[in-house]
């Protein structure tokens, strides 16, 4: 089959990991007898240097034409006081929102063989650990109205505005309830009714799905309860849903959980097979260009991307294998290795997972 990718390198480490995954692509495209048709296009800080707009209309437009969008990360400090809307950032909220890609799939996996690199006590994640969190996308904080005021004793004032309808929380819902029915049926909702109007809307959402779903069983978590419960006992969680904000911050604190960040993957869908899959980390301007970033995080985005857009199992299986081969034979980058163990560039651990492809 003949498959097209718009591919998003974005800036600091982005190209970098991007290359990587697809090196990974090319390696499962040649054994399986796939075409894999990468266009390149630009978002984020390199886009506005190069064109004044960090979404150019063409990227929209080949993101849109694409069976799936490949992307690494945007910004960073050299576009930190550009207005909002028009920040780097801005443009990774616009191709989730202009590709209608609600549902954010972020994976935390802790691998038997990185116990070490994952800070919490051997005893806690014994037996391995597989929690998913599915964050809603396209609404909350991150969409709602924003702007500035002046208050009458306060001074000047900045507000975003939460909202959530009824609709964006039932479809999010069904995702997670159909998840967790094909993982250990237990679903998490995180919240914080205990103050927030939007909240209370989502809690009496997700009940009323939950009928839909007698095999799941489901119980509900204040925001901060649940933090502090990621790192007591993380085994307990199955799947996690929760809103785009606290969704965006229970995913780092898990991914920690997993050793590093650059391990996380994700994908964001919609309503059909078009995806969007990146890593849940950023660009990462510290160790930008030093050839030190994880790809790992990158690589098992591609392998979602084979899962959940292509419906190709076995090649997304392939590449799980061939990274947690690396793994278990000891390869580390910076990120994952511990007191004296060798430490890999970005493309040496490329080429280690390519020879296990
Ligand atoms: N999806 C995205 O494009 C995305 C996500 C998060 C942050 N950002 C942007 O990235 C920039 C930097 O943000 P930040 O520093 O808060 O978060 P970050 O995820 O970029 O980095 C946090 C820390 O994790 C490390 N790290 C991240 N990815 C790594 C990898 N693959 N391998 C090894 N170490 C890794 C970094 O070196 C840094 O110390 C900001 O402009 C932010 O807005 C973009
Ligand atoms: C860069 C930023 C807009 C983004 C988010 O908050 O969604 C990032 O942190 C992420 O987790 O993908
Ligand atoms: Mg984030």
């Amino acid at each position: 089959m003949n498959y097209k990718i718009a591919v998003i390198k974005g800036d600091g480490i982005g190209p970098e990991v991007v290359d990587s995954a697809v090196e990974v692509l090319q390696s499962i495209g040649k054994k399986y007898n796939h075409t894999f048709e990468f266009e390149e296009v630009l978002a984020g800080g390199i886009a506005y240097d190069a064109y004044g707009t960090t979404l150019p209309e063409k990227t929209l437009e080949v993101a849109n034409n694409s069976d799936a969008v490949l992307l690494g990360a945007v910004g960073g400090p050299k576009w930190d006081d550009l207005p909002g809307d028009q920040r780097p950032e801005a443009a990774l909220l616009g191709l989730r929102k202009g590709l209608g890609l609600y549902a954010n799939l972020r994976p935390a996996i802790l691998f038997d063989s990185l116990a070490d690199a994952c800070p919490l006590r051997p005893e806690i994640v014994e037996g391995g650990l597989d929690v998913l969190v599915v964050r809603e996308l396209t609404g909350g904080l991150y969409f709602g109205e924003k702007g500035y005021k002046e208050t009458e004793d306060m001074g000047k004032a900045a507000y975003d505005v939460l909202i959530y309808s009824e609709k964006e929380i039932e479809r999010i819902t069904r995702v997670a309830f159909d998840m967790a029915q094909k993982r250990g049926k237990v679903l998490t909702s995180v919240d914080k009714a205990n103050i927030l109007e939007s909240s209370r809307l989502w809690r009496k959402t997700v009940e009323r799905i939950a009928k839909e779903y007698p095999d799941v069983s489901l119980n509900h978590l204040y925001v901060d309860n649940a933090a502090m419960q990621l790192v007591r006992n993380p085994k307990q969680f199955d799947v996690i849903v929760t809103e785009n904000m606290f969704g965006d911050i229970l995913s780092d604190e898990a991914s920690m959980i997993t050793g590093s960040i650059g391990m996380l993957p994700s994908a964001s869908l919609g309503e059909n097979n078009k995806g969007m899959y990146e890593p849940v980390h950023g660009s990462a301007p510290d160790i930008a260009g030093q050839g030190k970033a994880n790809p790992i995080a990158t690589i098992m985005s591609v392998a979602m991307m084979l899962k959940y857009s292509f419906n190709l199992s076995e090649e997304a299986e392939n590449i799980e294998t061939a990274v947690r081969k690396a793994l278990d034979d000891g390869h580390r980058t910076s990120d994952i290795a511990t007191k004296d163990e060798k430490v890999l560039s970005t493309k040496e651990m490329t080429q280690i997972i390519l020879g296990n492809i």
